[in-house]
């Protein structure tokens, strides 16, 4: 069990929309990492390692005269958190056919039906990066084939791979507690072909998948591409997301670059999730 510490800022945000949606992705790209809508606003965590007095600065909303915002922050205990989670997570359908939600939820009865428990991992399929990536899923044909889920967060989206009929999978991410996360949900799910793995792009090496598929951000994508594309089999398929529409020009390049094809854009609230083919 880890014992991160984090920063939670509560907004008070008047009107609304869509200032609290403008809000959540300039949070995100400064590096919140979870957000969870309330009445009056939302109320944004970022792990407090990751946290500095001008986190705020760049957050150009903020400065906007249409919108009026006002926030409060404090450390919080990771219970306290984890109860703010169990209050406010609500389960989600994609497209009519797959469902993310907590145990205590009613069965939606959906064709894939994935029960999570995210605690303090990121993917409750709430956020538009999973969404897509859930939606890119759906779309394609995963039977049989070998599958990395890199910066896995929850392992939602490994789980809905193997439900699709992929093996084996691999499930990696950097974060202790993304980690264990994986390893719980995968089992609460009843996968077989799933292999959860702590680290980073470096644990790669010599491994071999017909799809990858990674949520991550801008930055880590654009570092770790061409150890991904050395991973990627022939005809084989790359999803990425976790950045905004005004990046594509540079994640584009990177990949094709690394020869791969662009194929196919989602885009939600200024987020997108791209297809590319090796
Ligand atoms: C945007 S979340 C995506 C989670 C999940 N795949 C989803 O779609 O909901 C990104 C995840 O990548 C992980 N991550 C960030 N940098 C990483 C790196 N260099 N190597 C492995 N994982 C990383 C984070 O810990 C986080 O869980």
């Amino acid at each position: 069990m880890s014992n991160i510490i984090y920063i939670g800022y509560e907004f008070t945000v008047t009107p609304l929309q869509p200032a609290v949606e403008i809000l959540i992705a300039e949070l995100g790209f400064a590096g919140f990492e979870s957000f969870v809508e309330t009445e009056t606003g939302v109320t944004a965590y970022i792990q407090k390692e990751e946290w500095n007095a001008e986190i705020l600065n760049d957050v150009q909303i903020l400065n906007s005269d249409e919108f009026k915002i006002d926030y409060t922050f404090n450390e919080i205990e990771q219970t306290n958190w984890n109860e703010e989670w169990e209050k406010n997570f609500n389960p989600i359908v994609v497209d009519d056919v797959c469902s993310v939600r907590a145990p205590f939820h009613e069965n939606p009865n959906t064709k894939y039906d994935i029960i999570i428990e995210p605690k303090m991992s990121f993917g409750t399929g709430h956020h538009e990066t999973t969404h897509m990536m859930i939606q890119h899923i759906l779309k394609n044909d995963f039977t049989n084939k070998s599958v990395l889920d890199m910066g896995c967060g929850t392992g939602v989206l490994a789980i809905l791979t193997e439900m699709k009929g992929a093996k084996p999978i691999d499930a990696v991410d950097y974060d202790n507690w993304c980690y264990v996360n994986s390893l719980e949900n995968v089992e609460r799910n009843n996968c077989e072909h799933i292999t959860v793995i702590e680290g980073d792009a470096s644990v790669l090496e010599g491994k071999k998948y017909d799809v990858i598929i990674a949520n991550i951000n801008r930055n880590i994508l654009l570092q770790d591409m061409a150890t991904y594309v050395s991973c990627l089999n022939e005809n084989g398929t790359l999803f990425l997301s976790g950045f905004y529409n005004d990046d594509i020009p540079v994640i584009q390049e990177a990949c094709e670059k690394l020869l791969l094809k662009f194929v196919e854009k989602f885009e939600r609230n200024q987020w997108v999730a791209l297809k590319f083919l090796n």
